[in-house]
């Protein structure tokens, strides 16, 4: 059984008013019981019920609001204005952020051995706060610094997902972005921490962890504990909730230059009008 541990998080800071608190300093933030377990049974029924999930990889999804082309991981597509389900609803005003609230939700299921590959959530597309609701089992998500390299290929057009799409085969809808699966051993680096999220905690993604950190759930089945207690993954289902950037606010100036999109888009254009305007003259 493969369980192969990466490093454990590092000490948070704990909230001094509220135990259940957790922040690190790259920005992350996790909110430990952020509802009840007659919440979460309630909100697993709801979700069971809704019969338009489509599937992502292993994993099944359900998206409300704009979806995302994971070709590119950019294009929004027209607001899809079908009511939000009130489980959704519900959870906007409990928010930590009330400044600007997510807009575009993505349900996932995660069965056991199911994992999302490392991303960074597009930092044009989307304002800051990046939310993961986690309910029915406990995984451990890993962060990683995004390298400049790592960045740039995840700008190129995934040519296996256009293909599909052109072949009309395997659409999926996932609003999540989709990278290119990265080279063996490639995510294994020494920089890679994980941090357990348990069931019906809320994870918060801001500045340096929003930006800079790649984020991923391996695919396992089984998985060792702080304490080395091996457990058995079971299914595990989260919500994804994001603030998508609209016409003049798609654009991005975060402190990560390097590996952030809109830069990247910037410097390749600039690239090829250089290049044009070379031929043009030669
Ligand atoms: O399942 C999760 O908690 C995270 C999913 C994710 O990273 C995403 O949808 O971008
Ligand atoms: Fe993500």
């Amino acid at each position: 059984m493969a369980t192969n541990k990466l490093k454990k998080a590092p000490e948070p800071t704990i909230d001094p008013s509220d135990p259940r608190i957790h922040r690190w300093d790259n920005g992350l933030v996790l909110y430990n019981e952020f509802m009840t377990e007659d919440e979460e049974a309630a909100m697993i029924k709801d979700i069971l019920a809704d019969t338009r999930w489509t599937g992502a990889g292993k994993r099944l999804s359900l998206h409300f609001g704009p979806r995302f082309d994971y070709t590119n991981n950019m294009t929004l597509d027209p607001v899809d204005d079908s009511p939000l389900p009130t489980y959704i609803t519900n959870l906007l005003s409990r928010l930590p952020i009330q400044e600007y609230l997510p807009d575009q939700f993505t349900v996932q299921y995660y069965p056991p051995g199911a994992g999302i590959p490392p991303h960074v959530d597009t930092h044009s597309a989307f304002r800051e706060a990046l939310y993961s609701l986690s309910f029915g089992s406990a995984v451990p998500m890993a962060f990683k610094r995004c390298g400049s390299k790592e960045a740039r290929k995840a700008r190129i057009p995934n040519r296996t997902l256009v293909g599909n799409i052109n072949a009309g085969k395997n659409k999926s809808t996932s609003s999540t972005p989709e990278p290119k699966p990265s080279s063996p051993g490639e995510n294994e680096e020494d920089d890679s921490w994980e941090l357990f999220l348990p069931p019906r905690s809320l994870l918060l993604m801001l500045g340096p962890s929003r930006y800079g950190f790649t984020h991923k759930i391996r695919g396992r089945k089984f998985d060792q504990k702080d304490d080395g207690e091996v457990v058995e993954r079971k299914g595990r289902y989260s919500i994804t909730m994001r603030k998508v950037n609209r016409g003049d606010e798609i654009a991005c100036s975060c402190d990560f230059p390097d590996v952030c999109d809109a830069r990247i888009r910037e410097e390749m254009q600039r690239a090829s009008g250089e290049d044009e305007a070379a031929q043009m003259a030669g």
